[in-house]
């Protein structure tokens, strides 16, 4: 992974113009925030890179072993959780049994389907009502049904966006890429085809909390992945329509995607861990950083405005006081206000104002510890997009198993949301 880039203005430079990207090779170790941007959002492709389709595959054969030998693995050959005391030789259902029991929340369907029948017919929301209807009925019926639910749009109000979808899968990519979730290279493979063709799970909004992996939300995808008939994907070309939400088997076949099976750990490997919580992270940082740019060109803006000075963004003052944020903005403020012609010195004989006002003389100084909180918040979230947030994990060098807590979203990666576990 490289480097953390710790100047706020390194930062926002180093993020490569996402827009020239057309494909992004997943190696578990490299993901950036703006390739999470370019994947969720620009949909651009993924692709394994033989390096890690070597590790996947080196650590693929390590637990079926070690169950022939008849060792216990926390989620293989256990129940979860506080069943872990309990113990079961079929490992596949194992598995089923898992995406099964987590898969829950609430998903509303298309307010169409909603509106109850009258008179025999299906309601229709194109404003138009059958013959025979009862017009103020059915429009109370609507009413009613709108207002019930959280938002004018019950489909997009229970559902996560798009972006955050496609988001997690990217980063459960990047995790499993890293070869010590002991799974095959199909289910790998899978999350690949669902990105690059565009087959969006769709994933309740309410129901995970994200204190023992992002369970809930990440078995939403796995049930995709297999194709269940009880989940559904966003299917269908983005521009001009809208998206439709598809069966999960038929939106497989229509894209020609072959359903997984799970095998042993391999539903573990993709429910247990934090890529739905560190994928939310990724996209609000991003926009985060953006405003916090916006924030210093505007700065200067208002002090052009407000006839103000540059003279608290000198050099000197961010000398004797270093914090690294306050010097990075006040610079940049600075730098800004360079050329401009509206600005005013305060050191004449008259009786104006002798420095400004605090709303614009301490401005680096308040947006400097945003600057270096975001710096920190990126560079954590830089080293969970790149990290294995599982359990159990396997060392392909040793064959070790190891039990631990990688799945904890608690770890607080997150500056950003103070507080953490985020609530999803
Ligand atoms: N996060 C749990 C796994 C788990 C899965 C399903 C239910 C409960 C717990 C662990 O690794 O210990």
């Amino acid at each position: 992974m490289s480097s953390p880039v710790w100047s706020f203005t390194d930062l926002v430079l180093s993020q490569k113009p996402r827009l020239s990207k057309t494909s992004l090779p997943i190696d578990g170790q490299s993901l950036t925030v703006s390739d999470v941007i370019a994947v969720s959002r620009d949909l651009v492709h993924v692709g394994l890179t033989a390096k890690s389709i070597d590790s996947i595959k080196a650590c693929t054969t390590i637990i079926p072993e070690k169950i022939a030998m008849g060792h216990a693995i926390y989620g293989v050959n256990t129940g979860f959780g506080g069943s872990a005391d309990t113990r079961s030789d079929d490992v596949e259902r194992v598995q089923q049994s898992l995406i099964s029991h987590l898969t829950c929340g609430i998903i509303a369907d298309d307010i169409q389907q909603l509106v109850p029948k009258i008179n025999g017919h299906a309601g229709q929301s194109n404003g138009r009502d059958s013959p025979g209807d009862c017009f103020s009925e059915r429009q109370e019926q609507r009413a009613v049904m709108r207002s019930s639910l959280p938002l004018n749009d019950p489909l997009s109000s229970t559902c996560m966006a798009e972006s955050w979808s496609r988001a997690s899968m990217l980063i459960r990519l990047n995790s499993l890429a890293g070869g010590a979730s002991g799974i095959r290279l199909d289910i790998a493979a899978s999350l690949v085809d669902l990105l690059n063709k565009d087959v969006v799970p769709r994933i309740p909004v309410r129901g995970s909390i994200s204190a023992s992996g992002d369970l809930s939300a990440l078995a939403w995808i796995g049930a995709v992945m297999q194709g269940k008939p009880s989940a559904t994907a966003y299917t269908g070309p983005r521009l001009g329509t809208t998206r439709k939400a598809t069966r999960a088997d038929v939106a497989l076949a229509e894209a020609d995607i072959t359903p997984i099976s799970l095998h042993a750990k391999e539903g573990l490997a993709i429910v247990n861990g934090t890529a739905v919580s560190a994928g939310v992270a990724a996209l609000a940082a991003y926009e985060a950083v953006n405003l916090a740019t916006l924030a210093q060109v505007l700065t200067a803006m208002s002090v052009e405005a407000l006839r103000g000075s540059d003279e608290s963004f000198e050099p000197f003052i961010g000398r004797v006081r270093p914090h690294s944020g306050q010097v990075d903005s006040a610079r940049n403020i600075k730098a800004f206000l360079n050329g401009s012609r509206l600005l005013n010195r305060h050191d004449g004989g008259d009786v104006t104002l002798r420095q400004d006002r605090y709303s614009l003389r301490t401005s680096s100084q308040w947006i400097g510890p945003v600057l270096e909180d975001f710096c920190l918040a990126y560079h954590q979230l830089t080293v969970e997009l790149n990290s294995v947030t599982d359990n159990p994990v396997i060392d392909p060098e040793t064959s070790r198993v190891f039990h631990g807590g990688n799945f904890q979203v608690s770890t607080r990666p997150y500056p950003l949301f103070p507080g953490a576990p985020l609530e999803i």
